[in-house]
């Protein structure tokens, strides 16, 4: 499949080598994630044009602006772009509106008309008048992205914008960053080694290692693949996209829905169609052979497994698609599943189980069983 951003680099510095071949989505939020020193920034500097890779391609939806084997480079200041750095760098001696301003002056460019929107979008509106030492941290970094957005970029390249703010900040800034993600209609490049961060926000994850990408893909396939090691981390989730179907008053519940089911979570307030992220723990699914009738766990679904990973510490991860609840009265006659169910497009999920446990049931690929979600939370 043609992606709308290809990035192509090469680059040395002696110590540290990048090479990255990657395509990407031309809209929503794509998040670079890896540990420390695996390149993470350098790659975003590459896109951005303030680091210029000897080797590179770079084409971001039609607009090429490096073509080295053409002699093409497009300094940064011609390329349509927002860049949000780890602190926001306002300028002290001007005001909010100011700062905003002095973006837009600088590069002769006439304010985005949707620059209410985004005032707005990330509730700074009532901030306009005041002075960058009169806001908390998280408000600086938000007025940050405001100044990035107001310029109409093509792409917003954010470099950890939440590293530099304490718990209780990003906290207070990442519905905003939610909010952002549902309405913009840009692709956004986002820097993070937080995994929270990833679950919140990524539609799409590059797992960055040594300069290399190890994985690009979905975020539920990506943070489900068993020889990436976010899978093996004891908080590995999987996260998916849900809609608010009901209220059950009675019993304190809401039913959220997916593609080929759904389930039953503490109640919340939301309105009915509203949108929302799930976050499954793997330390939080079991699995049973038989669908099982006397549990205290609502939750339990029909799936497939699709890979088995053990560790040395006596523990298996198990890798699951969901199966849609007809598929689910097939398993009966039918304990391992034909081809097109293990390759189906449902709900990818990991389970963490023991060992031991894996070895009792006989786990193996293709095997339909059931999974029970003891615990779950909505992210947004
Ligand atoms: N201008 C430079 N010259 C030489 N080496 C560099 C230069 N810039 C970065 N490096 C090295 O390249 C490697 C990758 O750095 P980079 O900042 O891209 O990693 P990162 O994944 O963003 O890390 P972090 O999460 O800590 O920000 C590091 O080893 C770093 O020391």
């Amino acid at each position: 499949m043609t992606m709308p951003i290809t990035a192509r680099f090469n680059l040395d510095y002696g110590s540290f080598e990048l090479a990255v071949d990657l395509s990407l989505p031309g809209s929503g939020v794509t998040v670079l994630f890896g540990p420390s020193g695996s390149g993470k920034t350098t790659l975003l500097r590459c896109i951005a044009g303030l680091q210029r890779a000897p080797r590179g391609f770079l084409e971001i939806n039609g607009t090429i602006w490096q073509d080295s084997e053409h002699g093409i480079f497009v300094p940064t200041h011609k390329r349509s772009l927002g860049y949000v750095f780890q602190e926001a760098n306002l300028f002290p001696h001007l005001t909010v509106k100011e700062n905003l301003r002095f973006g837009l002056k600088r590069t002769g460019q006439s304010a985005s008309t949707d620059l209410s929107h985004i005032l707005e979008l990330l509730g700074i509106d009532h901030l306009l008048d005041r002075a960058p030492d009169r806001l908390s941290g998280g408000e600086r970094q938000r007025i940050a992205i405001a100044r990035a957005l107001a310029l109409n970029p093509e792409i917003l390249l954010m470099d950890e914008p939440l590293a530099a703010l304490d718990f209780k900040r990003k906290q207070e800034i990442l519905p905003f960053l939610s909010r952002l993600h549902r309405e913009l209609n840009i692709p956004v490049l986002y820097v993070t080694h937080a995994q929270q961060e990833v679950a919140q926000l990524a539609d799409h994850l590059v797992i960055m290692d040594e300069g290399r990408p190890l994985a690009s893909g979905p975020l539920a396939e990506t943070l489900s693949r068993l020889d990436m090691p976010l899978a093996q981390d004891r908080n590995a989730a999987t996260v998916w996209p849900v809609t608010v179907a009901g209220h059950e008053a009675e019993y304190h519940l809401t039913h959220v829905s997916f593609a080929g089911g759904s389930i039953s979570l503490p109640s919340f307030a939301a309105e009915i169609g509203t949108p929302l992220r799930l976050q499954i723990y793997a330390r939080d699914v079991s699995i049973t052979l038989q669908r099982p009738t006397e549990t205290s766990i609502l939750n339990v679904l029909p799936a497939v497994i699709t890979g088995i990973a053990d560790d040395e510490q006596g523990h298996s991860v198990v890798q699951l698609r969901l199966l849609d609840t007809d598929a689910g009265e097939l398993l009966r006659d039918a304990p391992e599943l034909p081809e097109p169910y293990v390759q189906s497009r449902s709900q990818a999920l990991l389970a963490h189980i023991t060992l031991k446990s894996a070895k009792l049931l006989k786990l193996q690929i293709g095997m339909a069983v059931y999974v029970q979600i003891k615990g779950t939370s909505i992210l947004n």
